[in-house]
């Protein structure tokens, strides 16, 4: 495990994530149970974005959900800009995270109501987050937000099916800023797009980023976006992290065998798929 992990207390600053020894088992059935989480601890710092990486079912998009309240964890803890996450029912409370954290997922479709001209995702969340705003503000602030991800007010006003995967995931981000959060948690956001149009979100995310002051926690399973976006790497494996560094410690120098693996499995240029990453990951570190 490498010894220098992405901690605030480097730098003094106040984590805007701060996750500590976070545990959740799903059980399957009375004998059969999955530990999605196990002592999962990790730090975002203001500003940056931190990449959680690792195979599919390693507890990437579990930790994300926690993070934003979505699932509950069995144990831990987690803070976002120092204030407790705890799971929640109320209202009040839901509005207040989300004013803090908002998720963007791999599918926009989720956020978007196929009968409805895509802007209508931006008002909602403007009627939660802006009632200092009336409707012809509400109308504004949505072009403005448009703007602001490279959209126009003719793709505000198409249906979801008019646009394409990468403008709909450019409307999934716009709403995301409509909340005005100070982070943003990106569960495999640009996973589905072509390698062009994922350069391009990627190139919005970075922008939107310097702009707002956000920060990000990324999850990904693609080892090729995370020297692009990231600052912080944490490598996830069954449920807990196995190695965390900087961008450089991870990507250049990896000291876990199972990251060297992932990292020799990640299709680069000239990269043939010859065999499955799971194959090879179950094969274990030395094949
Ligand atoms: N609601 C659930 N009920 C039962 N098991 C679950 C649930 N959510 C996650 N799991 C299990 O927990 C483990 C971690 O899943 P998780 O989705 O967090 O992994 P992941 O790394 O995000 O994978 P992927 O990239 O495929 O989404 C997996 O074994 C998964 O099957």
């Amino acid at each position: 495990m490498t010894t220098t992990p992405p901690d605030a207390a480097h730098d003094g600053a106040e984590p805007m994530i701060e996750v500590e020894h976070l545990e959740r088992t799903f059980h399957l059935s009375r004998t059969a149970r999955v530990t999605a989480l196990d002592d999962v601890s990790c730090t975002l710092r203001p500003g940056t974005c931190l990449a959680v990486v690792g195979e599919s079912g390693s507890g990437k998009s579990t930790l994300a959900r926690v993070i934003v309240g979505l699932e509950t964890a069995d144990a831990g803890t987690v803070r976002i800009a120092g204030a407790p996450v705890r799971p929640t029912t109320s209202r009040r409370a839901l509005h207040e995270r989300a004013k803090l954290v908002q998720m963007v997922f791999q599918d926009p479709q989720g956020s978007l109501n196929r009968s409805l001209p895509v802007s209508a995702t931006i008002n909602e969340m403007l009627l939660a987050h802006r009632p200092d705003l009336d409707r012809a503000g509400r109308r504004a602030r949505t072009l403005e937000l448009f703007a602001e991800v490279g959209l126009t007010e003719r793709h505000a006003d198409a249906k979801p099916e008019a646009l394409s995967g990468g403008q709909k995931q450019r409307v999934a981000i716009a709403r995301a800023l409509a909340a005005e959060p100070r982070v943003i948690v990106l569960d495999e956001a640009v996973s589905a797009l072509d390698v062009s149009v994922q350069a391009q979100v990627l190139a919005l995310l970075k922008r939107l980023r310097a702009e707002h002051g956000l920060s990000y926690l990324f999850i990904t399973h693609d080892l090729s976006v995370v020297r692009d976006i990231a600052d912080d790497v944490v490598v996830m494996r069954s449920g807990r992290i196995i190695e965390r560094g900087s961008v450089s410690d991870i990507l250049d120098r990896p000291q876990d065998p199972y990251t060297r693996l992932l990292l020799a499995s990640a299709p680069r240029p000239g990269w043939k798929p010859r065999r499955g990453l799971r194959d090879a990951l179950a094969a274990g570190p030395s094949a």
